[in-house]
């Protein structure tokens, strides 16, 4: 079915609501389906192992924040199985020690769990100064936090505005400019790798507190890069396109009307998953990647250039539509 025709349908199943039907109402219980991936999505299968050899972040350090859930679970998960000792950092501590405990279960390294908002400049130089107790400086440093939510702009309050900011651009600044002083003073490399967005280059309505400041993160990170190479400091950005986690779900397509004219928009015909981020993150961290620095890197399953090629609609043309487009336009011949 068309994208357009899918979103119509589910934007209708959402309407009936009104009416008193029953449909799915948040994303987490579900009337409505998860969407299924399209049929070449099986020439593309995720492979979920870690990619790179055992013992590659061995006596490391990783601090990464929001690494309790989603993608900054798995990518704690994958430099935990490769040795590294990890100290991952968010607001909520529960969820934080259940993550770290199961990881260090997994893998027989030690997961550090630390409080730490990050939006409190404080409070990161608290926990910097708590990890350095604990582990000492960091050689990785993954920044994944982010909050997000889609609203019309004309709804958004200076506080939604100023949330967003704050966690994603000012957070990522905060921890990035500490550590950053710290290694320095100590003359210690490190690799830094920022999460952003595809996003992040183009802008987009509806998440534009998210776009804006994810834009600041690149440009963050692409002009570090240059003064900081001096110190043994790299920095390098992936912009994933979606991947199915409670965190971004829930916030930017609750209601799940949206994600099956998502899914045909991507070439791929599926979802990332976090294990491909993991893969890619942990290869950026790694001494593979040491030539590596001011990359910004695109996993989408193509699905940025296939939403910019103008006339990339005509895969909905078929083959006999085809035939008569094209013996019109050769009857120009000569013309
Ligand atoms: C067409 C699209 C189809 C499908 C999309 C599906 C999949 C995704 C595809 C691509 C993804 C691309 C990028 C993803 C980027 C991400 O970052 S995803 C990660 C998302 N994870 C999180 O956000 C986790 C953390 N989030 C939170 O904790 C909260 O959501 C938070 C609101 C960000 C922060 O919580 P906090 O408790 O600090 O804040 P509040 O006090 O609740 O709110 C602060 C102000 O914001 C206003 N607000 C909150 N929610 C809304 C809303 N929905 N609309 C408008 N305004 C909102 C709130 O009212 C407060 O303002 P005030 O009232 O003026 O005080
Ligand atoms: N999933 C997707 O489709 C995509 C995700 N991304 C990016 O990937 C990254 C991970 O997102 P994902 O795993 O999907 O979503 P999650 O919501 O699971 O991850 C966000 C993490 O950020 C932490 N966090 C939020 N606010 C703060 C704060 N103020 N201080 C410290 N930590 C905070 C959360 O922990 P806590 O609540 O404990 O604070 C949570 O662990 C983000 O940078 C996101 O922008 C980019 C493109 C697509």
């Amino acid at each position: 079915m068309a994208a357009g025709a899918v979103f119509s349908r589910n934007w209708a199943l959402l309407s009936g609501l009104r009416y008193g039907r029953k449909v799915r109402l948040f994303h987490s219980s579900s009337l409505l389906r998860d969407a299924p991936p399209l049929p070449q999505a099986s020439f593309f299968p995720p492979s979920e192992g870690t990619m790179l050899p055992p013992h590659s972040f061995q006596n490391r350090v990783a601090f990464i924040t929001g690494g309790g859930t989603g993608l900054g679970r798995a990518m704690t998960h994958g430099l935990s199985e490769l040795g590294a000792t990890c100290v991952i950092a968010s607001r909520k501590l529960d969820v934080l020690q259940k993550t770290a405990e199961e990881i260090t279960a997994q893998t027989g390294n030690k997961v550090f769990p630390l409080q730490c908002d990050v939006r409190d400049p404080q409070a990161v130089t608290q926990c910097l100064d708590q990890m350095e107790k604990l582990t000492g400086l960091p050689q990785v440093v993954i920044n994944n936090a982010a909050g997000n939510f889609v609203s019309p702009s004309e709804r958004l309050s200076p506080n939604g505005w100023r949330t967003i900011v704050d966690i994603v651009l000012n957070g990522t600044a905060y921890v990035t400019l500490e550590l950053g002083k710290r290694l320095i003073q100590q003359g210690k490399g490190a690799a830094f790798v920022a999460i952003t967005t595809i996003y992040a280059e183009s802008g987009s309505g509806f998440v534009v507190p998210s776009a804006s400041a994810k834009a600041g993160v690149e440009a963050l990170y692409k002009s570090l890069t240059s003064e900081w190479g001096r110190y043994g400091l790299r920095f390098n950005i992936i912009q994933p396109g979606p991947i199915r986690t409670k965190g971004a779900f829930s916030r930017l397509d609750p209601t799940g009307a949206f994600e099956e004219s998502m899914l045909g928009r991507i070439p791929a015909g599926r979802l990332g998953t976090p294990a491909e981020i993991k893969n890619l993150a942990l290869y950026m961290c790694s001494d593979y990647a040491t030539w590596m620095s001011g990359a910004v890197v695109r996993l989408d399953g193509g699905e940025y250039v296939s939403m910019a090629g103008e006339f990339n609609d005509l895969r909905k043309v078929t083959s006999e539509q085809w035939d008569l487009i094209e013996s019109m336009i050769r009857k120009t011949k000569g013309s």
